[in-house]
């Protein structure tokens, strides 16, 4: 077994809430309310801004340029495609992109941050394969239904599923795996804690979603 794929395992019962989601469901068959989606993403652009920095120090910590370009291209896209999504669709909900943050997205916000500020590469990427993976997993089962959503429910699914975005949360695996062996038996705790961590604040995430988060006009 790999390294993710036992951290994975330890984590069983918040994992499978995080990526098989109510929230997730919803979005997916199309039932999801306009404001529970502009709550949403209202919450997760703020995700966006800290995860951006997480993921470009994470670069600057990688061994080597081969295992830093992958990464690189990754974050080209979140910087792309997906912040002119967060706009258009945060647009046509007819809500501004912006929104004091609700606690669960502090919550996500500072682990982000601790992790970025550890200047640990492995505790980096633990909080990146978890907030990739489990987007991976819950959207790879809805992505056919894609195109018969409107574009703000549909795109979000596509930009998670599909043979690019299956290769990212590969790499990013990958990375981690082979940290791993590497590590100490105080450092591999590190790394099991933080990871267990993010996943219980991604499905804590979409429990709030679900609930609904206030919805600044
Ligand atoms: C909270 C959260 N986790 C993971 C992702 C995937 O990038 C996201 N957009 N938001």
């Amino acid at each position: 077994m790999s390294a993710t794929q036992h951290l994975q395992s330890l984590v069983a019962d918040d994992w499978h809430a995080a990526t098989h989601h109510a929230f997730t469901n919803a979005l997916a068959d199309g039932t999801l309310s306009r404001d529970k989606m502009a709550g949403y993403l209202q919450q997760d652009y703020q995700f966006i801004d800290g995860f951006v920095r997480l993921l470009a120090s994470a670069l600057a910590h990688a061994p080597t340029l081969a295992d830093a370009v992958p990464g690189a291209r990754f974050l080209g896209s979140v910087c792309g495609p997906e912040n002119t999504y967060f706009l258009r669709a945060l647009h046509a909900l007819e809500v501004p992109p912006t929104a004091p943050a609700a606690p669960e997205t502090l919550a996500l916000q500072q682990l982000m941050d601790q992790a970025r500020r550890s200047g640990r590469y492995e505790i980096m990427l633990s909080v990146l394969v978890v907030a990739e993976w489990v987007y991976l997993d819950w959207a790879t089962p809805f992505e056919d239904k894609a195109n018969d959503l409107p574009f703000w429910l549909g795109e979000w699914i596509t930009l998670h599923a599909g043979d690019g975005f299956a290769q990212v949360v590969a790499y990013l695996r990958d990375q981690l795996d082979t940290v791993w062996d590497r590590l100490d038996e105080d450092a591999r705790k590190d790394v099991t804690a933080t990871f267990t961590q993010a996943v219980r604040l991604e499905r804590a995430f979409f429990d709030a979603s679900w609930v609904g988060f206030a919805v600044l006009r």
